[in-house]
């Protein structure tokens, strides 16, 4: 008869608690398709007497997480704790040190000490894996990772903080402003503990970094992500974006160019009949593209209870299986450190301004905008009540060095009552 496969449990919050609810309600779905008994020997949390809807009395308690990750009968260290250093990291280490296999949902961690972990997992011949980091319960590394091996991928690019796609999502639908929608999220227990993780774009780079590793074979660079939140978009930028057929997306983008890795996590213009501009809510989705399989679109919840603890089961499935993977794709020591694209390839722009409405302002504009090389695709004019006249421009292909010139030299014409927004429209 097999042996069970033991977990040990650290963290028991949204996640943990999803987890030790599925070991239990999917046991004998577990046992047929993982060919023996999936089974928690302990648990860790930082406050032992607290109510967290699950019953854990059968269960070892362990104060302290890095006991709880060598304990001789755990075979599994689940790490559902978070954060990139601290207790996660140490528990992770002494977890593979010790000859334990890992399963995390640790995004911060990764895209943080990846290479250093997936080193030493290689080094003891552990499993360290990772599904719930990117995209809740999308499969998407197991798609990068196995599925789509034989590919050359040439971009990954999706939306994976759900967080602010509720918040973007809602400012249109509700016609809010950025502040009342996000203090209605952060009420609502959308937001992180400390909610710049989110808004501020960092969570969803954490999480393309670590899709940049696996898809292009490269060391996880999390410093070499450009990252922008979304709180400088303002609502007129979502109606007016829509009214000339687009939506604004948190849009993460990974690809190779002949000059480096070009990772950007921004906000952004897409198509708003396309898969991504119709994106509602919290959930994610993720663009994969390929060499030989061309465009495919994972769509998905990114977070929650349930679709996390998902990927976390899947993830132990494999281990209880006997699968072996490298951590991100390819031996470690074999990841390249790829350079860091110093611009991103070139783009149409939306812009928007309020210029002063006086003979010769939007000529000055058009001026400024051809002196740059940038050529003007569409442009549109709004009525307006003041001597301030909303102007939208939408360029031509563009690069973001000869924006930044057109930009400084906008605010030397005199025209621009306030400084333009600039937003990048991603062919999705
Ligand atoms: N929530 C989600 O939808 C998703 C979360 N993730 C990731 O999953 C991980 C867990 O997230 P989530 O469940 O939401 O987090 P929670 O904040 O809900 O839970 C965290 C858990 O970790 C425990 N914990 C925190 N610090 C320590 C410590 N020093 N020692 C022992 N235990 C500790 C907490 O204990 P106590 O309960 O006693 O306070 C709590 O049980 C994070 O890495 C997160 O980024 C990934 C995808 C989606
Ligand atoms: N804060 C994250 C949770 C899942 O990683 C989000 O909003 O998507």
């Amino acid at each position: 008869m097999s042996t069970p496969l033991r977990l040990g449990i650290a963290g028991l919050g949204t996640v943990g608690v999803g987890v030790v609810k599925m070991v239990r309600h999917q046991a004998a779905l577990l046992q047929n398709r993982c060919g023996r008994e999936i089974a928690i020997s302990a648990v860790s949390a930082r406050t032992r007497d607290k109510d967290r809807g699950v019953n854990i009395s059968s269960y070892a308690w362990e104060d302290d997480p890095v006991a709880l990750a060598t304990r001789d009968d755990v075979d599994v260290f689940v790490e559902l704790m978070g954060g990139s250093d601290g207790p996660a990291k140490a528990a992770t280490e002494a977890a593979l040190a010790a000859g334990k296999d890992v399963v995390t949902a640790n995004k911060a961690m990764l895209a943080v000490h990846g290479q250093l972990l997936a080193g030493l997992a290689e080094e003891n011949g552990r499993a360290l894996r990772y599904e719930a980091a990117v995209a809740g319960g999308i499969p998407v590394i197991k798609a990068l990772g196995e599925g789509l091996a034989g590919n050359e991928i040439t971009r990954v690019m999706g939306v994976m903080n759900g967080s602010c796609n509720y918040i973007l999502t809602r400012m249109e639908s509700a016609g809010l402003t950025y502040e009342e929608v996000f203090d209605e999220a952060n009420a609502l227990g959308y937001l992180e503990a400390d909610p710049e993780l989110d808004v501020g774009g960092i969570d969803a780079a954490h999480k393309l970094a670590i899709l940049s590793a696996l898809a292009f074979g490269t060391r996880v660079d999390f410093d070499g992500v450009e990252i922008e939140g979304i709180g400088c978009v303002k609502i007129e930028d979502i109606r007016h974006a829509a009214d000339m057929g687009y939506r604004i997306k948190l849009l993460g983008v990974a690809q190779m160019t002949g000059r480096g890795l070009e990772q950007r996590m921004a906000p952004c213009l897409v198509p708003a009949h396309s898969p991504l501009g119709q994106l509602e809510g919290g959930t994610n989705m993720v663009v994969i593209e390929g060499s030989d399989v061309g465009q495919i679109v994972l769509r998905g919840a990114g977070a929650g209870e349930g679709p996390t603890a998902s990927a976390v089961m899947g993830d132990i499935c494999d281990i209880a299986r006997g699968l072996r993977l490298p951590v991100f794709g390819q031996p470690a020591a074999t990841l390249a450190t790829a350079p860091r694209a110093s611009a991103a390839v070139p783009a149409p722009y939306y812009l928007r301004m309020a210029l002063h409405d006086k003979p010769g302002a939007l000529a000055k504009i058009a001026t400024v905008l051809g002196d740059a090389g940038i050529s003007i695709h569409r442009m549109r004019q709004y009525d307006h009540a003041d001597d301030q006249a909303p102007v939208l421009i939408v360029t031509h292909k563009t690069t973001r060095g000869a924006l930044d010139q057109a930009l400084a030299a906008m605010d030397a014409t005199g025209v621009v009552t306030e400084s333009p927004v600039a937003l990048r429209i991603e062919s999705v």
